[in-house]
Parts: C-alpha cells; sequence; structure tokens
C-alpha cells in the first residue's frame, strides 16, 4: 500500500472557502477532514450541498478561501495528482456509451502509468461493491442501483491501494433498496477505516448520517449552518435545519431514531 507524504491530519482543510453562482452565494465554509473521520453533510434540497461537494473535489473553482488537501493547496496538485489522493462519486451515474462494466472500474485507475495490480483490483473492489457478476455486462443494459454499484466499485478501486485519501459521495446509496443500502454503507466504512481514508458523503437521511458519521455538517441557503458531532441529542439544529418538528423513537434493538412528527402521526392513524 502507497504511503502518502505529509500523511498527518488533516487529510482535507477547507478554510473560508466560498463561490458565487449566478446571483447565488456559497459559503463561507470552515471545516477539516482528519484521518478516518466520516462527514455527513445534509441540508434542504437545493441548499448547496452539491456545491459545496464540488468545490472540495475541485470539480469547480473556488472564489474564496484556501482548500488543503495533505497540507498542499488543492489547486496545485496535477490532475493526475489529484486522481491518486481523492475520488469522487457523483450523484448522477450515467456513461455516454455502452461501455462493459469492466472498462468503467477500470477508469479508476486510469492515472496511473504502470499498474501490475489492475486485475485483482477491479474484482476486489466489484466485489466489495456488490457489482462482481455485473462487470461483463454493458453498463447501458444495468438498472439505476447497478449502476450505483458500478460507479462505487470504481472509486473503490480507485483509492484501493492509498492509505490517507479522500472519498467524496454524493447520495451514494438512494437508488438501492433498504437492504443494499446497509450492507453497502458497512462496505464503504469498512473501505476507509482499513485505509485511514476521510470520507465526505452526501445524505438525505438524517438517521443514517448520526449512526454511521462522526461529525455533520448542515447547510441551509447556501451558508454554513452547522458542524456538530453526530448523535441523536442534535434534534434541535436539525428541527430548524429542515423546518420540521422531530420526535426520538426507539427503535427494537435500542438504537434511537429521530421521526418526523407528522410522519409518526400519520401511521397512528393508519395503524
Ligand atoms: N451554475 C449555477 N448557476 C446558478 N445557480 C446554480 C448553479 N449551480 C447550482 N445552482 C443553484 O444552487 C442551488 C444549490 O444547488 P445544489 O445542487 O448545490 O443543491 P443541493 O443541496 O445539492 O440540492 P439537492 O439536495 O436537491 O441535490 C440550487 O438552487 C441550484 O439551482
Amino acid at each position: 500500500m502507497r504511503e502518502l507524504a505529509n500523511t498527518s491530519p488533516p487529510i482535507l482543510a477547507v478554510d473560508n472557502v466560498g463561490v458565487s453562482l449566478g446571483n447565488a452565494t456559497f459559503g463561507p465554509f470552515q471545516f477539516s477532514v482528519s484521518r478516518k473521520e466520516r462527514i455527513a453533510i445534509i441540508g434542504p434540497s437545493g441548499a448547496g450541498k452539491s456545491t459545496l461537494l464540488s468545490l472540495i473535489s475541485r470539480e469547480r473553482l473556488k472564489g474564496e478561501g484556501q482548500l488543503f488537501l495533505h497540507q498542499q493547496a488543492i489547486e496545485d496538485y496535477s490532475l493526475a495528482e489529484l486522481s491518486q489522493i481523492r475520488a469522487v462519486l457523483p450523484q448522477q451515474h450515467d456513461v455516454a456509451f455502452g461501455f462493459e462494466c469492466k472498462l468503467i472500474v477500470q477508469l479508476g485507475r486510469v492515472s496511473k502509468r504502470f499498474d501490475p495490480q489492475l486485475g485483482k483490483i477491479v474484482q476486489s473492489a466489484a466485489k466489495l461493491a456488490q457489482a462482481e457478476h455485473l462487470l461483463n455486462r454493458r453498463f447501458d443494459s444495468l438498472s439505476g442501483g447497478e449502476k450505483a454499484r458500478i460507479h462505487l466499485a470504481r472509486v473503490f478501486a480507485q483509492l484501493w491501494d492509498v492509505e490517507g485519501g479522500l472519498l467524496l459521495v454524493d447520495e451514494p446509496l438512494s437508488a438501492l433498496d433498504p437492504g443494499l443500502q446497509l450492507s453497502l454503507m458497512a462496505s464503504i466504512q469498512q473501505f476507509v477505516a482499513e485505509r485511514e481514508h476521510g470520507l465526505v458523503a452526501i445524505l438525505h437521511d438524517m438517521n443514517q448520517a448520526i449512526q454511521h458519521f462522526d461529525q455533520i455538517l448542515m447547510i441551509q441557503s447556501g451558508q454554513q449552518f452547522g458542524y456538530l458531532p453526530a448523535s441523536p441529542l442534535i434534534r434541535p439544529a436539525l428541527e430548524t435545519l429542515y423546518g420540521i418538528q422531530l420526535e426520538t423513537a426507539l427503535s427494537e434493538s435500542g438504537t434511537s431514531l429521530l421521526v418526523p412528527k407528522e410522519t409518526r402521526h400519520m401511521s397512528e392513524l393508519a395503524a
């Protein structure tokens, strides 16, 4: 496994980063991502979550502030260097042509000049993403959930033999059924923990964020609304963020879950 230079925390430092798009302003955002740290970005639709992710992945140029990846300004990295440290799983999964899925997973490794382990890594990454059986299929013949798994395998392959990398994902599991959501969330957690990667994920499920992440970054109207340790105790902040009332319910296994009050009342009515 390749050790990166300057691997001491943080992997990513976001220092007062912002941008203006049309009439909308985003930021300033201020947070950092350490080794093994998992940060969930949550907030209402249109709040600016994907915009923030595009800034920290360098897919979009920031207007102000500083972004440091392993203590080096992110704009100083070449694209090839960047792709060997950080991987991005976007919300949209479409690829224009009917490529074989194996090729799409291999694209995660395209910046490597010498890659003797390519075949083995592609297989292992696909196995972890539960996509091994799809490798010989045409990508355009897959369902939405199958496409999501192939792209997950692609980013696993990209950071497979790196330590202290940065995995950025935008609603990675939304196209999947609940069983697959759970097992692939476990795969993502295992993947980042074993390699001490930092994980930043946009999520819409606040309970998933609370249960599987360390910190929660809340975005509202383009601004950083809160940055709090993941816990059901952040309920008041979540109520303000979404403009809804929540209550705490205990699952059968004893996990505290936050439930919108209205939903609970409606299910009680139906019972
Ligand atoms: N290039 C642009 N020019 C002007 N407005 C933009 C541009 N890109 C995004 N926006 C607007 O910025 C806002 C934030 O968009 P963004 O995709 O970041 O939100 P989001 O929180 O990820 O939303 P969702 O949860 O619905 O995916 C939206 O209102 C969007 O229309």
